[in-house]
């Protein structure tokens, strides 16, 4: 589902090339779940954004859903990621002006790929049912961060991508943001790649890979 194949990313700094990813290789089969770790400025936003196609890589390949990402156009990768990925990061990156139901759809809408049904049972399954109607500034951090995650799976999505989706949020919020979140991929299918710090978040998940020095190190056995 997901490939990324010698991938290598240096950023242009004033003091010259800063050199990130230096050689990544990375296999994600449909429905299977990887945590992504490693220490803070090892790469690991970097690969993520550039799984989105939010960024393109110096050189290597990357294939999501059999399409070739590292070569396709902008407008290409922006469609595919409208209705084949799911993002959620740290921040929630809500519309203010729109309620909880208009920006849970949103963006499944736009990309024609709204079904009402589902976004009803994520709204429910999210314990957001009762605050459809209320705005994004009325919801506490985990409802926010709930909200965001029904966004992301409403246009039932293959992928998920996910930066350290509860590293906002108390540990009594974390875990059940992090609950809903494994029981809402497992039961939609969609394979998921999360960047976190926490072990214990980590270990939730089906596969564990840790960025150094620009490298994937062996990977743990769960
Ligand atoms: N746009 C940019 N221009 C220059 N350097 C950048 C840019 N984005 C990231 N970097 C640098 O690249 C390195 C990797 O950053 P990245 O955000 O991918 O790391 P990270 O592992 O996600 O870190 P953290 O855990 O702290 O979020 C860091 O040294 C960072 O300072």
């Amino acid at each position: 589902m997901l490939e990324m194949r010698d991938i290598r990313k240096a950023y242009a700094t004033p003091q010259g090339p800063l050199p990130v990813l230096d050689g990544v290789d990375l296999s994600l089969a449909a429905g299977a779940s990887l945590a992504l770790m490693g220490e803070s400025g090892s790469g690991k936003s970097t690969l993520l954004h550039l799984a989105a196609g939010l960024d393109t890589a110096d050189s290597g390949e990357i294939t999501l859903d059999g399409q070739r990402l590292s070569t396709a156009s902008e407008p290409a990768r922006a469609a595919l990621r409208r209705t084949r990925l799911g993002l959620v990061f740290q921040q929630f990156h809500l519309v203010p002006s729109l309620s909880v139901a208009d920006n849970l759809t949103l963006q499944a809408r736009l990309a024609g790929r709204e079904t009402p049904d589902w976004s009803q049972e994520l709204l429910t399954r999210l314990g957001l049912a009762e605050m459809a109607d209320r705005y994004p500034e009325q919801l506490s951090g985990g409802q926010q961060q709930r909200l965001a995650i029904g966004r992301a799976l409403a246009g039932r999505p293959a992928l998920l991508l996910a930066d350290e989706p509860t590293g906002n949020l108390d540990e009594a919020s974390a875990e059940t943001v992090l609950t809903l979140l494994l029981e809402l991929v497992r039961d939609s299918g969609c394979a998921l790649l999360m960047v976190t710090h926490s072990a214990r978040v980590a270990s939730r998940l089906e596969r564990r890979l840790t960025l150094s020095h620009g490298r994937l190190l062996a990977e743990e056995a769960r």
